[in-house]
């Protein structure tokens, strides 16, 4: 599309959102954001809390529409998807990872990774799948882990089987909210490395919010965030 680079997956420009609170009145959480996200990048949002960071990451991974100025996701105005539209774009093109993992408790490790192919637009045959998820936890590095219940695993080990669920589909861009906020440094350190090595081989978007300058330093660009503006972006040369 003209005027927008064929890596850039994402552009926002001159976002705007606020949420109504209880006494009706209007708080804005993000104003006048502009980013350009592309493929094979990664970025981490930062800033002090409630400077806007989820209300942001919400709207940039489709799960809020409420939001005034332009979002273009592959040069696609997001405005004039109908809301089913905008959700079969998520289901099949961004993968999630939280902060407490969101695994189905009663699922097995195989299970819980299967889920996004089981809702993905394109249909996968069983042995497909059977496939697809022994790659995953391949790369993860949990093939001893398939038959495990979550209730079973390190948070480290829980967050790898996220990140293995989120990849599922090939996703072109990967969302994470604080994603080494439940585990130790080390093992912090070990998941970003698992991140990143797996977003460069797919060319994927990484984008992440987190609280820890470190695991931020890990990006190739720094967004801060205060008072629901971005106030400063460093970009890694
Ligand atoms: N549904 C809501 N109702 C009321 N206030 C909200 C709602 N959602 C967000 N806010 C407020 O909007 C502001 C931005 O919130 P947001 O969660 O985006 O910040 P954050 O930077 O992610 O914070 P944290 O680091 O603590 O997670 C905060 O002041 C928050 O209290």
């Amino acid at each position: 599309m003209k005027g927008i680079s064929e890596k850039t997956l994402i552009k926002i420009k001159d976002l705007k959102a606020s949420v109504k609170l209880n006494n009706g009145d209007m708080l804005t959480t993000v104003t006048n954001a502009n980013m350009e996200l592309q493929r094979g990048r990664s970025y981490a949002i930062v800033g002090k809390s409630g400077s806007g960071k989820t209300s942001l990451i919400s709207i940039i991974g489709l799960l809020n529409r409420e939001y005034e100025g332009e979002y273009l996701y592959d040069g696609i105005s997001i405005s004039a998807l109908k809301d089913r539209d905008l959700s079969i774009l998520r289901a099949n093109n961004i993968g999630f990872v939280f902060q407490n993992y969101s695994l189905i408790k009663h699922l097995r490790v195989w299970e819980n990774i299967e889920l996004p192919l089981l809702y993905a637009k394109k249909s996968f045959t069983a042995k497909q799948r059977h496939e697809i998820i022994t790659g995953l936890l391949k790369s993860v590095g949990l093939e001893s882990k398939e038959n495990d219940y979550p209730i079973n695993l390190s948070g480290g080990e829980q967050q790898r089987v996220a990140i293995a669920r989120a990849l599922a589909v090939s996703p072109e861009a990967i969302l994470c909210d604080e994603p080494t906020g439940a585990l130790d440094k080390k093992t912090g350190t070990q998941i970003m490395e698992l991140l990143h090595s797996v977003v460069k081989e797919n060319g994927i978007m990484l984008l992440l919010v987190t609280h820890d300058p470190d695991i931020a330093d890990t990006c190739d660009t720094i967004f801060e965030m205060d008072g629901g503006r971005i106030t400063c972006a460093k970009n890694d040369t």
